[in-house]
């Protein structure tokens, strides 16, 4: 018979969370508006991070750099692995289809169907599919965001919310490995937000991806942050949970969750 166990067994060896997207040390200036000031954050695999700053503290400037819109004037931003100052404008495109970005206005294309924009970033890419393929897909990510019934319908006919599901549809349907969220909520009632929140958790358990969400909505913080990092004055002044950083006294850190 086997000895009953005293104590409980060692744990084993603690492999570190991969790191899907770092800035390191990075900076970047406008003339003499220092908007990013030696910034650095890591976003691992599987791991959905806020960044929090007021308007105007460099927010969609930081997520240009690390699409590589805008070059950063020091420092290195790394997305699975490349250094995207090195990248030339093919690799950048090849990189690009593995991060989705989900912008502000969404951008869908007025004059064609959910499915056709749906299918536009395929295409863009030149990712070739048979008919019954993309209908496959299509029918996925529509499912994934809660439209199936969407398909033939026109931008025009959908409400902010069902537009905002479409846009991140339209995101999905490459697979990306990273999701990049600009102001997701911003412009959507209450309840809408919320149901937009839930869903970027939804995405984040079914497609195993990261996501680095840039918010000023404290609901869409809290519901959707693995950890929340605080861009004050160009730095990353704070990171942890929404609940540490809102036990934090300083002055700085409390006037966000005020
Ligand atoms: N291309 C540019 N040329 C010059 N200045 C710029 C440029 N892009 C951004 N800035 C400046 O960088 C600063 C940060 O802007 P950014 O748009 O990143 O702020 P934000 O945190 O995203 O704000 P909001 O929450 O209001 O969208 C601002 O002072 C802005 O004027």
């Amino acid at each position: 018979m086997l000895p009953e166990p005293t104590s409980a067994p060692a744990a084993g060896p603690t492999v570190a969370p991969e790191m899907v997207l770092s800035v390191e040390h990075v900076s970047k200036s406008f003339g003499d508006n220092h908007v990013l000031q030696d910034f650095s954050l890591a976003l691992h695999r599987g791991e959905n991070v806020v960044v929090l700053g007021k308007s105007g503290s460099g927010k969609s400037v930081l997520i240009k750099c690390i699409i590589g819109l805008l070059p950063v004037d020091a420092g290195t931003v790394r997305v699975l692995g490349q250094d995207v100052s090195a990248l030339g404008h093919s690799e950048l495109d090849l990189l690009r289809a593995k991060v989705g970005f989900l912008f502000q206005s969404n951008a869908l294309y007025d004059s064609m169907t959910v499915r056709e924009n749906l299918l536009f970033p395929l295409r863009r890419h030149w990712l070739a599919h048979r008919r019954d393929e993309e209908d496959e897909l299509v029918g996925q990510v529509l499912e994934d965001v809660g439209l199936a019934h969407t398909a033939d319908m026109m931008p025009a006919e959908l409400s902010g919310g069902m537009r905002k599901r479409i846009a991140l549809a339209r995101t999905l349907i490459l697979r990306p490995e990273i999701l990049l969220y600009d102001e997701p909520t911003t412009g959507l009632d209450p309840v809408t937000a919320r149901e937009i929140d839930e869903l970027i958790r939804e995405v984040q358990q079914k497609y195993n991806a990261s996501a680095l969400i840039i918010s000023h909505d404290m609901n869409c913080v809290r519901l959707t942050a693995d950890r929340v990092a605080l861009l004050v004055q160009g730095r990353c002044y704070a990171e942890g949970t929404y609940q540490q950083l809102e036990q934090r006294d300083d002055p700085s850190i409390h006037e966000f969750f005020a």
